[in-house]
């Protein structure tokens, strides 16, 4: 049984005094069985750090495969751990399309996180052109492949892959609950083929894009849809409480 995964990605929104406002709101919120994780601004992590209980965890929005160095820009795992970070969103779409993120980087950066202790959250998903030329499976399948490799059955189990198609990112435009259903059972099979299936029967794999509180339940009572990647509607309070209470 997958515990099902409400995830809020902030991207890059709120300053530490609107973080501080959001955690006031939300103190002491907890639904039993449902995992939920907020993927806050570097900015934005000790504040969080400093207010929030046990029941909701940190997540990054990247973390890089080096421990130190001469890399501009990045953060680092063990700057990561020591703000009590347990989730990394790895390889957004956001980050392939603009910031030149690629399969290898992302594997890299998966690599080090489960050597942290870091629970990476892996985006795959196509574009809008790749799904009307139907290659939204290849796409997927690719990503996927090149996201686990070389990870032992062990951490492929404690994976959590966000299925994201890029034309449903903040768009309004959400995938059906019956295609993200298809593709990410699609997902599953990959990673049965590639280990077995008792590994890709532990993997949870969310879907993202223009979720809501209004159309949560619609994907969660999907059978191989294990919980979501929020942007927009997990940045109000009220909202972010009934994503997860959608979670259920
Ligand atoms: O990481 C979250 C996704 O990019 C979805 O964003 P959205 O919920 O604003 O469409």
């Amino acid at each position: 049984m997958r515990t099902p995964i409400i995830a809020g990605n902030w991207k890059m929104n709120k300053t530490i005094v609107e973080t501080k406002a959001f955690l006031d709101e939300i103190k002491d919120f907890a639904v039993d069985g449902v995992e939920a994780v907020l993927c806050v601004p570097y900015t934005d992590l000790a504040i969080v750090k400093e207010n929030i209980g046990d029941y909701i965890k940190i997540g990054s929005q990247n973390i890089h495969w080096a421990e130190t160095g001469a890399f501009t820009g990045e953060i680092s795992p063990l700057m990561l751990k020591e703000l009590r970070v347990e989730y990394a969103i790895i390889g957004h779409s956001e980050r392939r399309e603009m910031f030149g993120e690629t399969d290898e980087t992302v594997n890299k950066r998966v690599h080090a996180a489960f050597k942290h202790g870091i629970t990476p959250i892996v985006c795959v998903g196509e574009k809008l052109e790749e799904r009307e030329a139907g290659k939204t499976k290849e796409i997927v399948k690719k990503q996927t492949i090149a996201a686990i490799k070389d990870l032992a059955s062990e951490q492929v189990k404690q994976l959590v892959i966000a299925y994201e198609p890029i034309w449903a990112i903040g768009t309004g435009k959400s995938s059906t609950a019956e295609d993200a259903n298809e593709v990410i059972g699609f997902i599953r099979q990959v990673i049965a083929d590639q280990y077995d299936q008792q590994v890709a029967n532990e993997v949870r794999v969310q879907y993202g894009g223009s979720v809501k509180p209004e159309n949560i339940s619609t994907y969660l009572n999907q059978p191989e849809i294990d919980g979501a990647l929020v942007g927009g509607a997990s940045l109000d309070p009220t909202s972010f409480k009934s994503l997860v209470e959608g979670g259920k």
